[in-house]
């Protein structure tokens, strides 16, 4: 029997990101199967595993793992840089692939350069900021929670930055891209305490994640 200190706790994305990171953590060996329909539970336990499954936003993920309330958490890589937590990030799992770009109103100029003081409405404001920064851009950034696309057809901004998957939003609300900002997939990310004090059951893990993932994932 595991002892309660060795008990892992794993932050799984809701969302999107779910379903393939459950397959992912099954294919890793680990039972998943309680998993498949959670309900509404937000706290799952495989005793077989001693492993704790907590479910959370995606945006909070980095969160919980920075301060120990999960030892292992699974999250965007667009997230994790816009939370800019403290947290030690292990593996690539390579999947939730999406792109970030700049995106304006398709009648409108193309040039960057054109949108330079305007605004810009976004759910990513710290990867927008730094990337205008890097463009030498002085923008008025506008953080909203979702449906971007929205913006800049009502005149809240002028332009956006989101994600982009198969695109099918953008050309719905009549938008192209016009820069790329940012890459991402799924990562896999630990507190940097429990990396070491757990190392005795977070390596082993990690080690299987990892020939899950190079033997080609959920692919
Ligand atoms: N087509 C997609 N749409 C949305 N997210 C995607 C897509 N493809 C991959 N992702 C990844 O999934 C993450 C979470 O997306 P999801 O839409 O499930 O949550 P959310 O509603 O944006 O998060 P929150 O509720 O915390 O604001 C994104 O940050 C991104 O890393
Ligand atoms: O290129 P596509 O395949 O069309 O996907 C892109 C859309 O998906 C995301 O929105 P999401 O559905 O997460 O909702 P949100 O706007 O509330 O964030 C993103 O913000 C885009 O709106």
């Amino acid at each position: 029997m595991v002892a309660a200190r060795d008990i892992l706790t794993i932050a799984l994305p809701k969302g999107t990101l779910y379903t393939n990171s459950v397959k992912l953590l099954g294919l890793a060996g680990l039972d998943t199967e309680f998993m498949k329909e959670p309900g509404r539970q937000l706290l799952l336990y495989s005793e077989e595993d001693a492993v704790r499954f907590i479910i959370c936003r995606p945006t909070d993920i980095p969160t919980y793992v920075e301060y120990g309330a999960a030892d292992l958490g699974l999250s965007g890589k667009d997230t994790i840089v816009e939370q800019h937590k403290d947290v030690y990030e292990l593996l690539d799992l390579k999947y939730g692939g999406c792109r970030f770009v700049v995106a304006v109103p398709e009648d409108k100029p193309k040039e960057l350069a054109y949108w330079n003081q305007t605004r810009v409405a976004t759910k990513f404001p710290r990867i927008a900021e730094e990337f205008f920064l890097q463009q030498g851009m002085q923008m008025e950034i506008i953080k909203l929670h979702g449906n971007i696309e929205l913006a800049p057809i009502v005149g809240l901004a002028e332009m956006i930055v989101d994600l982009v998957s198969t695109g099918r939003t953008l050309r719905e609300n009549k938008l192209v891209p016009v820069a790329d900002v940012l890459s991402s997939t799924t990562r896999l990310i630990a507190n940097r305490v429990s990396h070491r004090l757990k190392s005795g059951r977070i390596n082993p893990l990690v080690e299987r994640i990892r020939q899950v993932v190079e033997e080609g994932g959920l692919k």
